[in-house]
């Protein structure tokens, strides 16, 4: 335990209570029982989440100071529990004018434990007691901040495990990617030196375009490199904090995410729970005022993280956000062929012909994981069969990858049921011979849906339509599509037909 230093302890000279400095001897022994108050009131969860950095420095003039190591910290407990403070200070020195939250120095390096009285770990040994004389270490703080515990909370910072084939060596670059790639790359050339410009850099992109695959590129740099970075997905974090909760190393677990140089953290749209995510929240503070690297990925921008806390969105968005797009076909057909390249190394006699490998490119738009997918296929389709490969067999053997992505198939008679009901007509209306205007603007719009959702001809819509005329039908299309040009409201009505037709 410490002493609070001389200088923050003497700085307040208002009167009050207390106007004289207490000492640092009678501080910290107040702040344990603090402490103790608020665990009883609060609960173990809340109290090791949010109380266990918490610093009492001083209480002079009526005023007492309290430091925290991260400005979120510092405004979580100014709005969450400066009135729980207050009251169990107030217990132990009396009504305070005024309760401060300062946020200690945000260098690189420990907190300094040494000069303040600190609230002990769930589990420590009790401190002994403290000598006025100069600063020591609380037990408890000196096993938090330089020692692994044991079991969960051990097990908890290994890591997510990592793929020794996700490197950037392995990993292809297109259009759609090129940023995120060079992105990466700088976060993994800038460890160990100063945080990269682009700090937090926050990689989102749809399922399977290569989030995973650059993250962990920057975690084999970093372990190559030997330096203290950590790859997490969020559904391993939250194993992580949950059992370093129930083992009751909770502030011990922070404390080692902290003293990280790189984090990398995956899947961050999984992140749920309101303490968790605080948890995530503080921890990313932290390392980001210390001018620590962090690379976070999810399936979406961190505004669109709705399950997100506010606070961690905003500072997730400060640095560099980048979009991995769609797979263009030259990109699919690059990562094909280094696929093929690396299969031959474990099965030699494997080839794909350039028609085969186009109509794979040509055939899988959709992700990274598909066109893996596509190669395994074929690699067993080769094995099994001992033919060759042409492109009627590739077709055959990928054909479930291929459908599992193509655009839903839209029937015209559930164009023409959909657009009855949106215009409160019936079916038998839109296919009969009237000419009201109350059912020849469905009947025109359910048309023009035909024609650019299905793949029937206009003669085929026209027969499906009553049996009218293919010119008709040709009518119908070109008016729909000139008035959905100067009408903002029509184009916005087809356009919800068209979506509910195809989701
Ligand atoms: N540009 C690329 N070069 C080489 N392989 C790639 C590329 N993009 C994706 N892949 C491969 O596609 C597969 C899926 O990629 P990855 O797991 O990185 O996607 P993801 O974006 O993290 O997906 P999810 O959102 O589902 O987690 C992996 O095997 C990966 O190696």
């Amino acid at each position: 335990m410490g002493v609070p230093s001389k200088s923050a302890v003497a700085c307040a000279t208002e009167s009050g209570p207390f106007s004289e400095p207490v000492d640092g001897q009678r501080l910290a022994q107040s702040w344990l029982r603090c402490c103790e108050r608020l665990r009883a009131e609060l609960g173990d969860d809340i109290f090791n989440s949010w109380f266990g950095r918490i610093e009492l420095e001083a209480v002079a003039g009526g005023h007492a100071r309290l430091s925290v190591p991260t400005r979120f910290l510092k405004s979580w407990i100014d709005t969450h529990y400066l009135g729980h403070i207050t009251a169990a200070l107030a217990a132990e020195f009396g009504a305070l004018a005024r309760i401060l939250v300062v946020v200690r120095s945000s260098a690189r390096g420990e907190p300094q434990l040494a000069a303040a009285a600190v609230c002990p770990l769930p589990g420590a040994a009790k401190p002994r007691a403290v000598s006025p004389a100069g600063p020591e270490r609380a037990p408890a703080a000196r096993r938090a901040s330089s020692h692994p515990a044991p079991g969960a909370f051990a097990d908890a910072l290994v890591g997510s495990p990592l793929d020794r084939r996700l490197t950037f060596s392995t990993f292809q670059v297109g259009r759609s990617n090129q940023l995120a790639f060079t992105a990466a790359q700088r976060v993994a050339e800038s460890l160990g030196g100063r945080a990269s410009a682009f700090c937090p850099l926050f990689i989102h992109s749809a399922v399977g375009l290569g989030k995973t695959h650059l993250l962990q590129a920057v975690a084999h740099t970093a372990a190559a490199q030997g330096r203290p970075a950590i790859y997490l997905t969020a559904e391993k974090f939250m194993y992580g904090f949950v059992a370093a909760l129930q083992a009751q190393t909770s502030i011990a677990f922070k404390e080692r995410l902290r003293a990280i140089d790189l984090l990398i953290f995956d899947d961050a749209q999984f992140l749920q729970g309101k303490t968790i995510q605080a948890e995530f929240g503080h921890a990313l503070n932290a390392l980001l005022d210390a001018g620590r690297e962090v690379i976070v990925a999810a399936d979406r921008p961190p505004n669109d993280l709705e399950a997100l806390d506010e606070r961690v969105r905003s500072r997730l968005g400060v640095g560099l956000c980048v979009e991995i797009g769609a797979l263009d076909e030259p990109l699919r057909m690059k990562i094909l062929e280094a696929r093929v390249a690396a299969a031959r190394a474990v099965q030699p006699g494997f080839d794909l012909s350039p028609a085969v490998l186009a109509f794979v490119a040509r055939s899988i738009r959709s992700n990274g994981r598909d066109l893996e997918g596509a190669v395994n296929r074929l690699l067993a389709h080769g094995t099994l069969t001992g033919a060759p490969l042409t492109v009627e067999a590739a077709e055959v053997a990928i054909r479930d990858l291929i459908r599992a992505h193509e655009p839903k198939r839209v029937k015209i008679e559930d164009i023409q049921k959909l657009v009855a009901t949106h215009y409160s007509v019936s079916r038998a209306d839109i296919l009969s011979s009237r000419r009201t205007a109350v059912v020849v603007k469905p009947r025109q719009v359910a048309m023009f849906l035909a024609k650019t959702l299905t793949m029937r001809s206009l003669p085929e819509i026209g027969r499906r339509f009553g049996g009218r005329d293919h010119t008709t039908v040709l009518h119908a299309v070109r008016k729909i599509e000139a008035l959905t040009q100067s009408d903002g409201s029509l184009k916005e009505e087809v356009d919800l037909l068209k979506r509910m037709l195809q989701d």
